[in-house]
């Protein structure tokens, strides 16, 4: 799809910081999917939809979940984790974006898992470190993400987890399991 035409469906659906936030990991994907070698059109486009269901209802995403039989965990672990892997079946629905990578982009951008895709990978450090994040510690993801993208996924999810149980919230394995992935002797 036409990059303006998909900014124009999601601006519809997002509030306006968040619409900046995703014209910001749309140029931050760019330029990782142009550095890495990835597909740059479907990072593209990924991007642009990775918040599509954001303000969703979560009554509605909720239904989702068990209408189209997702990990029915996702329930258990706060409203945040919704958007991401609902998102990529209303994109489909909704909008007619039916391609496996860009939907898996869509996802995992939140939790991120392990054995994730050059594309999984760039749209999910793209929204750890697009110019407008003030997370303690992004600096020294974006000191090294055109070294190591794998580094930098590792660094975001270790930030994640730490700060996750220093607020004594759930974690979401997906994100354990994308931290110890790349710390066990069989990858
Ligand atoms: N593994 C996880 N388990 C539970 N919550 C998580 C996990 N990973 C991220 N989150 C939380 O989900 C929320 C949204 O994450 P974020 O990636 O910033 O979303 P967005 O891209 O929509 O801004 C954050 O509050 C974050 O702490």
């Amino acid at each position: 799809m036409e990059r303006e035409k998909a900014l124009a469906i999601v601006e519809k659906q997002l509030k306006k910081k968040r619409y900046e936030h995703t014209v910001r990991v749309m140029e931050t994907a760019i330029k990782l999917a142009e550095h890495y070698g990835a597909d740059v059109k479907k990072a593209e486009q990924a991007a642009i939809f990775h918040d599509y269901a954001k303000y969703r209802d979560v009554e509605e995403m909720r239904r989702w979940v068990i209408s189209e039989n997702l990990p029915q965990d996702l329930l258990e672990y706060g409203d945040e984790l919704l958007h991401g892997p609902v998102g990529s079946f209303m994109i489909e629905r909704e909008v007619g974006i039916k391609d496996a990578e860009i939907q898996s982009a869509v996802y995992y951008h939140t939790t991120g898992k392990r054995h994730m895709s050059l594309l999984d990978k760039i749209i999910y450090i793209a929204d750890y470190i697009e110019p407008g994040r003030k997370t303690p510690g992004v600096e020294d993801i974006r000191a090294i993400v055109y070294d190591d993208i794998d580094q930098a996924c590792w660094m975001a999810a270790q930030h994640t987890v730490l700060f996750l149980m220093e607020h004594e919230q759930p974690v979401y394995p997906d994100t354990f399991q994308l931290y110890n992935e790349r710390l066990m002797l069989k990858k």
